[in-house]
């Protein structure tokens, strides 16, 4: 994704903190909505101290006070602005190549069409060459291509686009075509495309405050309302023991008393994470994906592309009875002729550098497309002739249900691959089974120390594959996760979601698109790979720009570091109240010796409020980096690292301001 300019970025958050002083903004913070309106009245007290009633404060002070509730309100506003500004800025980068485009449409008697892209509808066949903006998402039809995706992915490497394949099918509108020409089926109407999304995500529009979010601005709204009343039933007995207690000093008081810190970085926090997801590269739909992804559970990965590096080639032919290398080659080849992906792509080649040929004209037979559920593709001749490769069972049952019977050393190829961890696909013509194919594949180097710092934050992962048990358990085993299901259907991702679902635990999975679209739907947190299908990045709430399946595991560390953030600097700021309240008690009893409780041994008790009201202030743009950056994060489960915050962010909440006030103050009175 483009990334932004940071001066820009702190000058655009100045001027916005000032514009969210708007009531009708502020009103959506009650914490700091709170201490706007005392802002207010301070402000007035200023003009005339003695507005409400004879006060202790003077006119300076009500102004100092004025001045330091302005910058507090004024900080948690930059605080919000400056974790919006990153997307605001993505947002304005990828409007930049929304440029109004031409596109040639293809009409249905095969003639072209000069058309405005905005007049472009779903369904619509358009054709591009080299130099042209793709005008919207669709599609690839025909032809191959090299195009430009850096405008949504920031990566400048051309990615090279073909039909069949649902990796290379799908373009973007806004990218750009870098040689030859294509023939591509719109799938988006103007407006609906793949980066009007973005935009639309990245500039806020559709961000709504998490539950969680929601959870705890209601807790910090009662907070505030309790004290609120607790300071506002103060005067009475302060009058009682004859010391007129000032407005300004209640409305010190309570600033420093309600949330202020939290109350002021809470979006921030939440913008943040969106934030940090944004820069993996990842579109989340909302913060709630986000977050959710912090409190997932069970992790659901493929294996092949996921734990294995993916790119499945043929390492060997494996001839069964009396069979021949170069035999179990040829029907390979032609088993493979129409089979267009990475693995029947493979198996061509090999066979063909094995000196084989196609027994029949390609002309007049017909490919039998792969599909998960068959676990088999192939080819069919008209003369009723079959050959069929793909999962060692699902084969065996083909020649069986045409009257053969599979040769006797089958299973012990079968075994001999599955062992190594690769995937053994048989190949047969009709009812004879010939062979074995090897494609071997690779566990992505690194791949067991994730799979440990889940365990450690205790998520379980559990392994889905359509290969075969032995092949899955292999693989299962050297990449240490929890569970694998082998032989798994389509069907079986979305059981094995909702298994866990039913048992309490929120699950997230990615999907290359396939068949995923239903359980990446059905997943708590959903993660499509941009490579895949329409359906599935529509189904899913989380879209990696690099489809890199491996990013859940990252997603999950930053959802987690999210929850931990706000929960850290919430202790923070709770705990900093403690010593505010005995910084500012005093202070406004001072006349009648309660003043001699000054624990803090504080200059003078006007000073003593400023202080407390700066270090209030101070402590939000303070903590912004934090906010944004997230505290540090160790794998450890949810028990451990609640210890583990309660102590620093408690205990330090509690100390940190006793010592922060006491030198403040102690620069206050030198001046
Ligand atoms: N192009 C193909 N032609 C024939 N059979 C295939 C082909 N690709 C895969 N198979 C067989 O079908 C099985 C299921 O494939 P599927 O894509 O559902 O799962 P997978 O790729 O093995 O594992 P995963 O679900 O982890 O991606 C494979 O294990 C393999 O035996
Ligand atoms: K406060
Ligand atoms: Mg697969």
């Amino acid at each position: 994704m483009p990334k932004a300019n940071l001066a820009d970025l702190y000058s655009r958050a100045l001027r916005e903190a000032f514009g969210k002083l708007n009531p009708r903004i502020m009103i959506k913070n009650p914490v700091m909505f709170i201490v706007w309106v005392g802002t207010l009245i301070t402000a007035l007290l200023t003009l005339n101290p003695n507005l409400f009633g004879r006060s202790s404060t003077s006119a300076g002070f009500n102004a100092s006070v004025t001045v330091i509730l302005l910058l507090t309100v004024l900080f948690a506003n930059f605080a919000e602005a400056v974790a919006e500004g990153r997307g605001k800025a993505q947002a304005d980068a990828l409007r930049s190549t929304q440029t109004q485009t031409y596109a040639q449409r293809i009409l249905a008697d095969g003639s072209e069409e000069r058309v405005s892209s905005t007049d472009l509808r779903r369904g619509d066949r358009i054709a591009v060459s080299a130099g042209d903006l793709i005008p919207a998402d669709g599609e690839v039809l025909e032809g191959v291509a090299s195009v430009d995706e850096s405008a949504i992915t920031g990566e400048s490497a051309p990615v090279l686009k073909e039909p069949g394949s649902d990796v290379a099918s799908s373009v973007t509108g806004g990218t750009r075509i870098l040689s030859d020409n294509l023939v591509i089926r719109v799938t988006a109407d103007p407006g609906k495309g793949f980066i009007d999304r973005m935009i639309a995500l990245v500039e806020g529009a559709e961000r709504s405050k998490t539950p969680n979010e929601i959870a705890l601005t209601v807790l910090l709204a009662v907070l505030t309302l309790v004290f609120l009343i607790v300071v506002a039933t103060l005067p009475p007995p302060a009058h009682y023991i004859d010391s007129p207690v000032s407005i300004t000093l209640l409305i010190a008081l309570l600033v420093a008393l309600i949330p202020t810190t939290i109350g002021g970085l809470l979006s921030a926090i939440g913008i943040a994470g969106m934030d940090r997801v944004a820069q993996f590269n990842v579109v989340a739909t909302s913060g709630r994906a986000v977050e959710a992804c912090g409190d997932i559970s069970t992790l659901v990965l493929d294996k092949t592309g996921t734990i294995t590096l993916g790119n499945r080639l043929v390492e060997e032919f494996i001839p069964v009875q009396d069979h021949s290398v170069a035999e179990v080659a040829a029907i390979a080849l032609a088993a493979s002729i129409f089979d267009t992906t990475p693995e029947g792509k493979s198996i061509v080649r090999l066979a063909e550098k094995l000196g084989a040929t196609l027994p029949f004209d390609p002309q007049t037979a017909e490919g039998v497309e792969f599909s998960a559920r068959t676990r088999m593709s192939g080819t069919d001749l008209p003369d009723g002739g079959e050959f069929r490769k793909g999962a060692v069972d699902a084969i065996r049952g083909f020649v069986r249900s045409r009257g053969g019977q599979a040769p006797a050393d089958l299973d012990a190829a079968y075994e001999q691959v599955s062992r190594l961890g690769g995937t053994p696909l048989a190949v047969c013509q009709n009812h004879d089974i010939y062979g074995v194919i090897y494609l071997k594949d690779i566990i992505k180097p690194g791949i067991q120390e994730r799979f440990n710092q889940l365990r450690r934050m205790g998520v379980r992962t559990i392994m889905l594959t359509g290969d075969n048990r032995i092949t899955a358990s292999v693989i299962a085993k050297e990449a240490g996760v929890d569970d694998f299901i082998a032989e798994a259907t389509p069907e079986d991702k979305i059981q094995v979601i909702q298994q866990e679902q039913a048992a309490g635990k929120l699950v997230a999975m990615t999907g290359d698109g396939t068949n995923d679209a239903p359980a990446l739907a059905q997943a708590n947190v959903g993660l499509a790979m941009n490579s895949g299908t329409q359906a599935a990045k529509e189904a899913s709430n989380m879209v990696d720009l690099d489809s890199d399946p491996t990013k859940l595991i990252d997603l999950v560390t930053i959802g987690k570091q999210l929850l931990i953030t706000r929960g850290a600097l919430t202790t923070f700021s709770l705990a900093n109240d403690i010593a505010k309240y005995f910084a500012i008690i005093p202070a406004m009893f001072t006349s009648t010796g309660i003043g001699t409780l000054n624990v803090m041994g504080l200059n003078s008790p006007q000073s003593a409020v400023l202080a407390a009201l700066i270090y209030n202030a101070l402590i939000i743009p303070a903590l912004i980096p934090l906010a944004l950056r997230g505290v540090k994060f160790r794998p450890l489960s949810a028990n451990q690292l609640l210890q583990r915050n309660i102590l620093i962010y408690g205990l330090g909440g509690l100390i940190a301001p006793f010592i922060a006030i006491k030198l403040i103050d102690l620069s206050l009175s030198r001046l």
